[in-house]
């Protein structure tokens, strides 16, 4: 158990999105290499959000079965990012860059979450995401009551979190961090800085709950 939960504001497209999340307390941005979403952003444009993060706020680069070379694009061009693979790669495509990485993993009925943490034993962690057409950053809340008990690396719960429900997903859950996108947006891909504001403020509010629940 952590004395914090960890945030990552997803799918940034302008540096005004980025000052906002870590102005919030965010830990981490996502910048989003899937050309299909209304977030996608150019190697170029990432390469510029990411040079706005102080320390220790972490750039991390979401890929739906890339190829390698697009991925080895935006690590030649973006030092320090952690990846996150949100499609259906297997663990060996993962692994082939040598690089720290978090591994989506799509909830729904019967889908064995221990048995695919085993297989992707290099992951840093699992970006628990609702299963949705379109692999993600869709809005959508899972049934939290599938995550088994037991998994045995950090859990970043994700899909559908906003202000709102955050802090009932933070007490059921108990994640190492929370991963949000149209939660924190005015429209699609349009991100909102006082909504990412109230996301952060829910989660530390969680975390104070917790705390003092546990005093
Ligand atoms: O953000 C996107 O557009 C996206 C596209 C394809 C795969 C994943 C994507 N985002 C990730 O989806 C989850 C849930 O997002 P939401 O909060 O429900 O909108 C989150 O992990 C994003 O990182």
């Amino acid at each position: 158990m952590t004395d914090r939960t960890r945030i990552k504001i997803c799918g940034v497209t302008k540096p005004a999105d980025v000052d906002a999340a870590v102005e919030a307390g965010a830990d981490a941005i996502g910048l989003v290499f899937y050309p299909p979403s209304p977030r996608a952003v150019s190697v170029a444009a990432a390469r510029a959000l990411a040079a706005r993060l102080p320390p220790f706020v972490t750039p991390v680069g979401l890929f739906v079965n890339a190829d390698d070379e697009q991925i080895d694009a935006v690590l030649d061009s973006i030092p320090g990012m952690l990846l996150q693979f949100h499609g259906d790669e297997d663990a060996a495509e993962c692994e082939r860059h040598l690089h720290p990485y978090l591994k989506a993993a799509r909830m729904q009925p019967g889908f064995d979450l221990l048995d695919f943490a085993a297989r992707f034993s290099t992951a840093r962690g699992f970006v628990l995401d609702a299963h949705v057409e379109g692999y993600g950053g869709a809005g959508e809340v899972f049934d939290w009551s599938l995550i088994p008990p037991g998994v045995q690396r950090p859990v970043v719960l994700s899909g559908g979190l906003h202000a709102a429900n955050v802090i009932r997903a933070i007490e059921q859950v108990r994640p190492w961090a929370v991963d949000v996108s149209s939660g924190v947006e005015s429209s699609r891909g349009v991100k909102d800085a006082a909504a990412i504001r109230r996301f952060c403020d829910a989660v530390r509010e969680a975390d104070a709950r917790l705390a003092a629940a546990e005093a």
